[in-house]
């Protein structure tokens, strides 16, 4: 059966997220590969979710990466307006509360703060070429300054780049999922786009409004994203919008990191790969810290759907454009700027 059909026949009405198991994830052999690719399939066309556990991230890194987050945004709101991310031209720096809406339809700003970077080697290096050509966010990540967050940076950084090597080795296995031969991404993600956002969603006290979200509901617009929630203590605030329109739980489950589709991915496979609509909110009365990590292709490349995606039930659903247009429309829809 093609993706197109076997699309027209999926489950999208989805109760829990799978969980996938990435051991066998730098296993050669092919039928081992399929298998994985085949389950991969199943969530990417049914929920556009799933968990991965033993996905190769040690544990230290990812909590040295959350406590530097939690001390950054536990400095005085003046210390991060230095790197507000309006002062830069490049969509980096600090993004205080209320700044942000991503629920167009509602319009209501988001109840968190973040801080977004791009790629950076760890050890600076004067002539950082990838850094250089990382498409609309091309260009200078900014940092608070040493005395105020002297571990921040490296902290962050190592989880940036095991999460981006995680992300690299998944693109094979999207590929063989859409039929593809797996090196098919290769070519589409050598300077590929990966924009890491640390998150803080204070609790919501009740002054404010009820209907105001931590995130609102959005879909992502990358290829897919890589989200590490807090897990101790675990605070459900995650869900995501199901073809029968319900809300369905994304809790944190120790061990594991979200997966979650972007429309550059439902483009390219005509909506066979689903982006689905989710958003998070903290009622727990404690702050909740998220990492996402949005993995997109090169800027420059085509959305142009699959060829297996397409049949006559099926026509092309998108206008075709280039990531980097696609994505910098989001960004000034969501910033206006
Ligand atoms: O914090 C979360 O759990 C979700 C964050 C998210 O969806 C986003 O930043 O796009
Ligand atoms: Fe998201």
């Amino acid at each position: 059966m093609s993706l197109a059909d076997a699309a027209e026949k999926a489950d999208v009405s989805f109760s829990k997220i799978p969980i996938i198991d990435l051991k066998n994830i730098s296993n050669s052999d092919p039928s081992v590969r399929q298998a994985l690719a085949e389950e991969i399939r199943d969530a990417c066309m049914n929920v556009g979710f799933f968990y991965v556990k033993n996905h190769g991230i040690p544990e230290a890194t990812l909590e040295a990466a959350l406590s530097e987050t939690k001390q950054f945004f536990s400095l005085p709101l003046e210390t991060k307006m230095e790197i507000d991310m309006r002062k830069t031209p490049n969509f980096k720096g600090y993004n205080p509360l209320f700044s942000g809406t991503n629920d167009l339809s509602t319009g209501l700003k988001d109840l968190h703060e973040g801080f977004e970077f791009g790629w950076e080697e760890i050890i600076p290096k004067d002539n950082d070429e990838k850094r250089a050509n990382d498409g609309v966010m091309a260009g200078s990540n900014v940092w608070p300054r040493k005395q105020d967050a002297p571990h921040f940076r490296e902290a962050v950084l190592s989880y940036y780049h095991a999460a981006v090597n995680l992300g690299k080795s998944l693109f094979p296995l999207f590929a063989r999922a859409l039929d593809l031969p797996e090196t098919f991404f290769d070519d589409k993600t050598r300077n590929s786009a990966a924009l890491m956002r640390v998150m803080h969603y204070p609790p919501h006290t009740p002054d404010v409004d009820e209907r105001v979200q931590g995130v609102g509901a959005h879909t992502d617009w990358e290829c897919f994203t890589l989200l590490y929630q807090q897990t101790d203590p675990p605070i459900q605030a995650l869900q995501v919008l199901n073809a029968s329109n319900q809300w369905v739980d994304a809790p944190p489950i120790p061990g594991t990191l979200v997966v979650n589709l972007g429309d550059q991915f439902a483009r390219w496979t005509n909506d066979v790969f689903k982006s689905n609509v989710h958003r998070a909110t903290n009622k727990s009365g404690i702050e909740r810290y998220s990492i996402p990590l949005f993995f997109g292709t090169d800027y420059d490349v085509r959305l142009e759907p699959i060829e297996g995606c397409v049949s006559a039930e099926r026509p092309p659903k998108y206008e075709v454009i280039t990531a980097g247009q696609y994505v910098k429309e989001r960004l000034k829809a969501t910033y206006g700027h």
